[in-house]
């Protein structure tokens, strides 16, 4: 193979800066994690309280595990940058498809997937390579409403975004009352042309709000569609025939309104019936994936969810520039933008942000066969994702294998409708050795495992510009249950047959490993977390010491890592341009789930195993009442529900402050003289006290509907008097 020259490589790669200075830090916090666990053992059996003392070092050796597992993230952040400019015109570029996934209309409201699949379908590149897939699992008349609306719309829209270089690509976006900027500026066609715009989006608007309102589409307008026909009796989601439908005719046969060709655009609504499973979005996914390859056959495979726009319309052109690199594309089976959300308050309120796995952890894993897949905007070869494998020996080219020439679409309707029957994937591949893989809450993370278990490298993207911008629940119960939904599936993927201790050794990178680790295992912190929530808050009422007193030289070691971790943490944050509020709520947050969504996905797996239940997909609720919202902006924490979520911290946060306060009232009747031996205990529970401020206003000062809800709170009271009460028996 001829080597290529360096002037021909369509990205390049660097490592962090610095690195030597984080090895030293993490030289000096091994050390102290190591003494740590020194002092616990050699104390055990001379400890008046051995079991506590047990407990808590177990609790401690977990928080050591994870942070070493973190290093995967940590020794060597590696960043790459592409170079679209050096692509080949847009004749030369591969074709690719797009497959967007959407499931129910109450939850996902039609006119959030129309503005998505816009956003995908105004990409700066050659709509003839272009084809788009929706699925939708709710089978829902008003989501193909919506969408036979946007196709009708995209023949203005697409032509407008190319001609002015549209940015925002989302035309919910663009045209929102925040965006003032696009009117404002530009000449006077281009004025002209805007108005014209907006005044056909906002129009299909309100088509779209008034048939959700009506839940019923207007007869005029089903008439204009033969698809329609399908809900003329109407649709069980969970039981109905496939319907298919081609909104859009690729191959130049449909124009936009200056006669350009349009993208492909079809809907499918795969065939469900009561009893067979259908495997939530993985099997979505993979009959898309189906139904694409007899339509446009694209080599590269672009899905996105239905709630999270397209913000930059030239990130397929960084995508593909991984693809076309002459040196490294053959190992490259997916690259990975970051998921980044809107309308996330200044403050990230729920820690739903997520800078920290995309804008800290993801470009950890560049350095070691790249990241995670990520369920949503990635962009997978259809080679690797059908189940090839990689063979460093025969290194493939991307090859263009797509349907090319004239096509008769009724035919291709029928033929992709044979693929998406229920019972089709029956004695195939798909789902283990094909496509998605089946089996687990976050088909996303598993089949990434998978496709690198396989050889395949990936790669992070992260465009200056944001590539997308989704929806992050808006609530604390929302938050909660899709933390559990993903730690849930996170420990399947551990306990799966591609567990990365046991099949990951010898395949994947020891970092990757880590990494893999670290995210698998996410659950059991509830282990550690409600250990250091419960067990020094317990003891401290007691007078207890399970931490050595101030005056023993072995007390630094552990103020050291409690003060070092938490800075760190928070510089990373900062780097990441968080707030230091932010860093706080998210660590409020870390602590509930650490023991809400973690305990309860610990449970569900139990629950698994003993083949008592499986877990589910709860798609998570992209609406917001308005009264919600505004509490929402003003960053107060929703709970309003009565979420048994909320029982396992609203209790910790109750027992921490009648703890803390308890001995603070010991304290002040006995002398300071007991500081010595419980500082840290009072440290701990006044940090939690301190943390949870939010959650006692919730409990007895708010009035407002989004409050936690009056049973919770007497669930958890007398949860801390049942417990303190209990606890007299064993310490
Ligand atoms: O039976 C189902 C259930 C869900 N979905 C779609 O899956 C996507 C993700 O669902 P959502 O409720 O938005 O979950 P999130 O927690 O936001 O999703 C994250 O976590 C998922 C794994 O749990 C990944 O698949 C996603 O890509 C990732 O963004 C949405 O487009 C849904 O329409 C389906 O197509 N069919
Ligand atoms: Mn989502």
């Amino acid at each position: 193979m001829a080597v290529a020259a360096a002037s021909d490589r369509l990205f390049s790669t660097r490592q962090a800066s610095g690195r030597l200075l984080y090895k030293l830090y993490f030289f000096i916090f091994l050390t102290g994690i190591i003494s740590l666990l020194y002092f616990r053992l050699t104390h055990l059996l001379t400890t008046t309280h051995s079991y506590l003392w047990l407990v808590i070092t177990l609790a401690e050796f977990w928080f050591g595990a994870s942070w070493l597992f973190q290093q995967g993230f940590r020794w060597a952040p590696t960043f790459h940058t592409t170079y679209p400019e050096k692509l080949p015109a847009s004749g030369g570029l591969p074709p690719v498809d797009v497959l967007v996934c959407t499931a129910d209309a109450d939850r996902e409201p039609p006119a959030l997937v129309a503005n998505t699949l816009l956003s995908l379908m105004a990409y700066d590149y050659n709509a003839n390579k272009l084809a788009y897939y929706i699925s939708d699992d709710g089978g829902s008349e008003l989501t193909f409403h919506a969408i036979y609306q946007a196709s009708k719309f995209a023949r203005d829209w697409l032509p407008f975004c190319r001609k002015y270089k549209v940015e925002t690509p989302a035309p919910q976006v663009y045209f929102s009352k925040e965006n003032a900027v696009a009117a404002g500026s530009g000449s006077r066609s281009f004025k002209q042309e805007y108005d014209v715009v907006k005044a056909k989006f906002e129009k299909m608007q309100l088509s779209i709000e008034k048939a959700g309102k009506m839940k019923k589409v207007p007869e005029e307008t089903r008439r204009e569609h033969k698809g329609f026909r399908e809900w003329d009796s109407p649709v069980n989601p969970r039981n109905h025939q496939t319907i298919l439908e081609v909104l859009l005719r690729g191959n130049g046969e449909d124009k936009d309104v200056e006669g350009n060709p349009m993208p492909l655009l079809v809907y499918v609504s795969r065939e469900k019936r009561t009893g067979v499973p259908h495997h939530y979005k993985g099997g979505a996914l993979n009959a898309l994936n189906r139904v694409s390859s007899v339509m446009s056959n694209a080599p590269l495979v672009l899905n996105v969810d239905c709630d999270m726009h397209s913000n930059n319309s030239q990130s397929l052109l960084h995508a593909v520039c991984f693809f076309l690199d002459p040196k490294e594309s053959h190992r490259i089976g997916y690259v990975q933008f970051p998921q980044s959300f809107g309308g996330i308050t200044e403050n990230d309120l729920y820690g739903n942000g997520v800078k920290r796995i995309y804008e800290i952890e993801f470009f950890g894993t560049n350095a070691h066969n790249g990241p995670m897949y990520a369920g949503t905007g990635s962009v997978h070869r259809r080679e690797s994702l059908n189940g090839r494998k990689y063979d460093p020996n025969v290194p493939i080219k991307l090859e263009d294998k797509s349907v090319k020439g004239s096509r008769d679409w009724d035919v291709l309707e029928s033929k992709a409708k044979a693929l998406t029957g229920c019972k089709y994937e029956e004695g195939k591949p798909w789902g283990k050795d094909m496509g998605l893989v089946y089996g687990c809450a976050v088909e996303d993370v598993f089949t990434g495992l998978v496709f690198h278990s396989r050889g395949w490298e990936s790669v992070f993207c992260s465009p200056e510009r944001k590539a997308y911008l989704g929806l992050a629940p808006p609530n604390t119960n929302d938050t909660l249950i899709q933390h559990k939904r993903w730690s849930t599936g996170l420990l399947e993927v551990f306990l799966s047959d591609y567990c990365p201790w046991t099949h990951g050794v010898g395949r994947l990178k020891l970092g990757q490993i880590l990494c893999y680790s670290f995210y698998t295992l996410w659950a059991l912190w509830c282990l550690p977390m409600s250990v250091y929530g419960f067990v020094p808050a317990l003891a401290l009422v007691k007078g207890i010491s399970l931490f050595p007193e101030v005056s023993n030289p072995w007390f630094i070691v552990f103020a050291f890592l409690g003060i070092a971790s938490h800075l760190f943490s928070l510089g990373e944050l900062m780097w990441a341009k968080g707030t230091m509020k932010s860093w706080w709520n998210e660590t409020r947050m870390w602590m509930m789930k650490g023991t809400s969504s973690y305990i309860f996905s610990v449970t569900v797996i139990i629950l698994k195993t003993l083949g008592i239940s499986e877990p589910g997909f709860e798609i998570t609720s992209k609406v917001i009442d308005e009264e919600a919202l505004k509490r929402y902006k003003r960053e107060i924490m929703e709970f309003a529900v009565p979420s048994p979520m909320f029982i396992p911290p609203a209790t910790l946060s109750l027992l921490n402050a009648y703890s803390f306060l308890k001995a603070l009232v010991t304290l002040v009747k006995t002398g300071l003289g007991g500081v010595d031996l419980l500082l840290l205990h009072l440290v701990i529970s006044g940090y939690v006290t301190i943390i949870s401020l939010p959650l006692y206003e919730a409990m007895f000062l708010r009035k407002d509907k989004g409050r936690m809800p009056t049973s919770i709170t007497v669930y958890s009271v007398g949860l801390v008097l049942a417990i303190l009460f209990l606890s007299s028996f064993f310490m």
